[in-house]
């Protein structure tokens, strides 16, 4: 749970159960007005990222869209005492009133993976849905954060920014694939291996999000621990396989679910922070870069009042890691490059 969910929670009074927030209706005068907007919001991802959403104090305005089920979604999460008012949207006719005004996007629209399929197997059924949600975005909310949950994300994210490019609203700044749920699995695999406590990891994610795209740097992990070349390695194997590794114990069912929903609100709480003027917000992401010779790139991003505040780079990286980016990146910009053509066909 995020530090201000967490913030949020000890704000409670014990005898009502009632919190501060709800009582005086609004969470402070000083607290913006956010609308965050999901898109999928019915979903395996959407419906537990429907509900962190609520418990965020810095949401004022919550907008669940599917193609259905949203309004028992709405219905249900609205329920909750907290600061924000939830409103359900179901069908294409409802998406623009879901988007309007919309600070930030969630997009979790799109089929999961079932074992035996890579992400790119999602290609040919999730490009179409991100493409056309991201043009209602540029009609609807063109300055929102988009936060690009679909997969592959190393594909929808370069989708998504010929879309705005072709609508005439593409700011580099405000567009992100969400990569940390790769973040949440380095840090918990590696506390558990360093037998350190986790709640002292960090452990920076780069590349991009599929399979050996995805480059944890564990020479730059905190609390620093003297793993052995072959623990290193079978981390980095493991945190590349996380999403392997759901998708086959749910046989079938479906991939990570609560873990995302779990990474997505802990990514759009630091979009949020960020927009607010929170200082020196930084999470990994998929975004345009220059950090390599790729036009997109997961790194450490700062995160501002106009999304993007900074990209940083790599810092100083072991043999294994340097190896594993010059190895991630034929994979890479082919997914990146066939993105961009599915937008510009
Ligand atoms: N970035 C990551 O780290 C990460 C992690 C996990 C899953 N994912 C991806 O997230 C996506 C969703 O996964 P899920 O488990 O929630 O799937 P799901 O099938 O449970 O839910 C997807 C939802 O999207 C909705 N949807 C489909 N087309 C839509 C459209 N045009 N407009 C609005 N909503 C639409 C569906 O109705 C459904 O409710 C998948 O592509 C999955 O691969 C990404
Ligand atoms: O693995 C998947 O298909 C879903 C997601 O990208 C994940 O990393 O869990």
């Amino acid at each position: 749970m995020t530090t201000s969910m967490l913030a949020y929670l000890a704000r409670r009074t014990p005898s009502t159960g009632a919190s501060y927030l709800t009582r005086r209706g609004f969470a402070s005068d000083s607290t913006p007005v956010r609308k965050v907007a999901i898109l999928g919001a019915a979903g395996g991802i959407g419906q537990p990222l429907s509900l962190l959403m609520k418990l965020n104090p810095l949401v004022s305005s919550l907008a669940l869209y599917d193609i259905s089920g949203t309004p028992g979604v709405a219905a249900d999460v609205s329920h909750i005492n907290t600061r924000s008012e939830v409103l359900g949207f179901a069908g294409e006719e409802q998406l623009g009133k879901a988007l309007k005004g919309a600070d930030v996007v969630i997009i979790p629209a799109g089929v999961p993976r079932k074992p035996g399929m890579t992400r790119d197997d999602l290609f040919n059924i999730n490009a179409g849905i991100v493409k056309s949600l991201c043009a209602a975005v540029a009609k609807y909310c063109p300055h929102a954060l988009v936060n690009v949950i679909s997969n592959p994300v190393n594909s929808t994210v370069p989708i998504a920014s010929e879309v705005f490019k072709k609508a005439g609203t593409y700011d580099e700044k405000r567009l992100f694939g969400v990569t940390t749920l790769d973040v949440v699995r380095a840090k918990t695999f590696y506390a558990g291996k360093a037998k350190v406590n986790v709640a002292d990891v960090n452990v920076p994610v780069v590349g991009g999000h599929a399979g050996v795209t995805i480059l944890p740097l564990f020479s730059q992990a905190t609390s620093s621990a003297n793993l052995a070349n072959e623990e290193i390695e079978a981390l980095t194997k493991r945190t590349q396989d996380g999403g392997t590794e759901v998708v086959e114990a749910k046989a079938g069912k479906g991939s990570a679910t609560l873990s995302m929903a779990y990474a997505g609100a802990i990514f759009a709480d630091a979009c949020l922070k960020g927009l607010n003027g929170v200082p020196d917000v930084v999470e990994c992401s998929f975004v345009q870069s220059t950090v390599t010779d790729l036009p997109f790139f997961a790194s450490k991003v700062r995160l501002g009042k106009n999304g993007v505040e900074e990209v940083l780079g790599l810092g100083a990286l072991s043999d294994y890691e340097k190896q594993g980016l010059e190895a991630l990146k034929p994979e890479l910009k082919s997914s990146i490059e066939k993105g961009i053509k599915f937008a510009n066909a």
